[in-house]
């Protein structure tokens, strides 16, 4: 991760984990925010992967997200297999399928998980209602929304085919790390936050990369 440079260099370091059953479509998310495009084809992931990706919270200064995506499939969390990659998340992208209410239910034990996992740092929560470019729906708006109260996190409906609300999940979440990190709300761990000059964050992959972990 790079230092504090110039005007033009990344002041902050987030790192943003997405979470959610298998199939939900996190992968298409990630791949259509970096992209601008649906995948033709998208393997699952295997484990965790990770990229790096560039913003601007607010005019001139620029964060630097490191998104995991991980893989949902329950064989993987039952063997507490991706649990160990949750620490150190500044921002969590929570994500379930409008039209299968398993995945809802998945979403709502994965999040005590990270909750647990964070302890004693504090995450922050984007709920995303993915596949909304569809009609069937197995959850019902009001449930919804009673959780991301629980929560105290915005709900957003996206879809990765159509793109719909796909960067504004990023985007929403990275303004709400920023902002609770300046309000003194969120504490971010040491190894993430602020970029000090000349400190380089050697635990972690440099540059616009992507790679898998399993
Ligand atoms: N209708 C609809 N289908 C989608 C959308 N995004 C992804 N899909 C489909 O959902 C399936 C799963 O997508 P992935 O991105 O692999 O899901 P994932 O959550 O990363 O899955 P795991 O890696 O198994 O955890 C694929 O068949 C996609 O084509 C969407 O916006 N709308």
């Amino acid at each position: 991760m790079s230092a504090v440079m110039n005007g033009t260099e990344c002041l902050y370091g987030f790192k943003i984990i997405m979470i959610g059953d298998g199939n939900v479509g996190k992968s298409c998310i990630l791949y259509r925010y970096l992209n601008g495009l649906f995948p033709e084809k998208i393997n699952c992931t295997i484990g965790v992967d990770f990229c790096n990706h560039i913003l601007e919270v607010e005019p001139g200064v620029r964060v630097q997200l490191q998104i995991w995506d991980t893989t949902g499939h329950e064989a993987f969390w039952n063997r507490q297999l991706i649990q160990p990659y949750i620490p150190h998340s500044a921002g969590c992208l929570l994500v379930f399928d409008l039209g299968n209410r398993e995945s809802f239910r998945v979403i709502k034990h994965q999040y005590t998980e990270v909750c647990n996992r964070v302890n004693p740092y504090t995450v922050l929560f984007v709920l995303v209602g993915h596949k909304c470019d569809r009609n069937e729906r197995e959850v019902n708006q009001e449930e919804v929304e009673q959780f991301a109260s629980e929560l105290g996190a915005p709900y957003i409906e996206a879809s990765a085919i159509t793109g719909h609300n796909v960067a504004e999940a990023f985007e929403l979440l990275a303004r709400r790390i920023y902002q609770g990190y300046l309000s003194g709300e969120v504490r971010l761990h040491e190894r993430w936050g602020k970029i000090h000059e000349n400190k380089t964050n050697k635990d972690e992959p440099a540059g616009n990369s992507k790679c898998s972990v399993s």
